[in-house]
C-alpha cells in the first residue's frame, strides 16, 4: 500500500514555522493581512475562504473579508479591488474562483496589484514565472512541490504527467516544475491527449488535476510511482477526487483528496502572504536607508 503525503500535518508544519515571522513582524508593528474576495453564494468557495480566515486566526495574520452577491457587476468588484490595492492594512489577497459568469476574470485577475498577488494568478505574476523572475506563486502547484519536498521526493530528472490545464493547477504546475531549480520533465496531458494512461504510466509522479472522478485509476499508474491526486467533484455531495482506490494499491506514494494538496493550497496562501508583509516592510526601510 501507498504510503499517504499527509498535507494536513505539512500544512501544521508549515503554519509553526510561519509563526516566528509573524511575531518577527510584529515586533516591527507590522501585521500582515490576508483580504478575501468572495462573489456569491455557492457552498464550497464558502467553506474555502471561511477556512482560509481560520488558517489566518491560528498564524496571527489579520484577516479581511469582502462579499459580494452574485450578481455584482463588473465595475462594483473592480472598485472593491481598487479599495484593496489602497489598503495598507492588506498585504495581500485573493479573489475566490470561479467568479459568476458574467464577469470577466481576466480583468479583475488583471486589476489586482502584482505586490499583493497573494494567489499568484494574476498574469503580470504568471507571466514573470514564464521569464524566471521573481513572484509571488500559484499556492496549489507550490503547495503540490512543497509537499514533495518534505516528504523527500526528488523532482530533479523526474517524469512528471500533470492531467489538467487549467490555470490555477496544471499549466501553472508545469510551468514550476521545468524551472532550473526543479529540473523535472513534464508532459501535460489533456482532453485532446490521445492516450492519457500511456503518458502517465511513463511517469515517475503522476498529478491529477482534471476535475474528473476516479480518473486515474490503477491501469494508468507504474509500480512504484508517486500519485497526487487534486482535482475536486461531487458526486452525490461528497468530495471526490481524480484518483481511483485501487491506485494506493501500485503507487508507492499517494497524496489523498481530501487531507493532501488542499491543506497545502492554504498553507502556501498563508506564506505568500507573510512573504509579501516581509518584502513591504524591506522595502519600507530601504527607503528609509535603514
Ligand atoms: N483564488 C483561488 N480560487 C481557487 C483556488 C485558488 O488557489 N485560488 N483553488 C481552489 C479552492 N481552494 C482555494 O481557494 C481550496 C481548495 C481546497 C482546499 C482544502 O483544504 N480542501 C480540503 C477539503 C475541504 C472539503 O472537504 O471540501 C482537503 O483537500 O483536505 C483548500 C483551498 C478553487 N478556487
Amino acid at each position: 500500500m501507498a504510503t499517504l503525503l499527509d498535507g494536513k500535518a505539512t500544512k501544521d508544519a508549515v503554519f509553526a514555522e510561519l509563526e516566528p515571522r509573524v511575531s518577527a513582524l510584529a515586533e516591527q508593528d507590522v501585521v500582515p493581512g490576508l483580504a478575501t474576495v468572495l462573489v456569491g453564494d455557492d457552498p464550497a468557495s464558502q467553506n474555502y475562504v471561511r477556512s482560509k480566515h481560520r488558517d489566518c486566526a491560528a498564524v496571527g495574520v489579520r484577516s479581511i473579508s469582502r462579499e459580494l452577491p452574485a450578481d455584482v457587476s463588473q465595475a462594483q468588484l473592480e472598485a472593491v479591488i481598487d479599495e484593496l490595492n489602497a489598503d495598507p492594512a492588506c498585504s495581500g489577497y485573493i479573489v475566490q474562483l470561479p467568479l459568476p459568469e458574467h464577469i470577466d476574470t481576466g480583468a479583475v485577475l488583471a486589476r489586482i496589484d502584482p505586490a499583493k498577488d497573494a494567489d499568484g494568478l494574476a498574469p503580470s505574476s504568471l507571466g514573470r514565472l514564464v521569464l524566471g523572475e521573481p513572484a509571488p506563486l500559484p499556492c496549489t502547484p507550490r503547495g503540490i512541490i512543497e509537499l514533495l519536498r518534505r516528504y523527500d521526493i526528488p523532482l530533479a530528472g523526474a517524469h512528471v504527467a500533470v492531467v489538467g490545464r487549467g490555470i490555477t493547477v496544471g499549466r501553472a504546475l508545469g510551468l514550476l516544475l521545468t524551472r532550473k531549480s526543479e529540473n523535472a520533465t513534464v508532459t501535460l496531458c489533456h482532453t485532446g491527449t490521445r492516450d492519457v494512461a500511456a503518458e502517465t504510466r511513463r511517469a515517475d509522479i503522476v498529478v491529477a488535476a482534471a476535475g474528473v472522478p476516479h480518473l486515474v485509476t490503477p491501469d494508468h499508474v507504474k509500480s512504484g510511482a508517486v500519485v497526487l491526486d487534486v482535482g475536486v467533484s461531487r458526486v452525490d455531495g461528497v468530495l471526490t477526487g481524480d484518483v481511483a482506490p485501487g491506485v494506493a494499491e501500485v503507487a508507492a506514494y499517494l497524496s489523498p483528496n481530501p487531507g493532501g494538496v488542499g491543506p497545502m493550497t492554504r498553507a502556501m496562501l498563508l506564506t505568500n502572504v507573510v512573504e509579501a508583509a516581509e518584502r513591504a516592510r524591506g522595502q519600507v526601510l530601504a527607503s528609509r536607508g535603514a
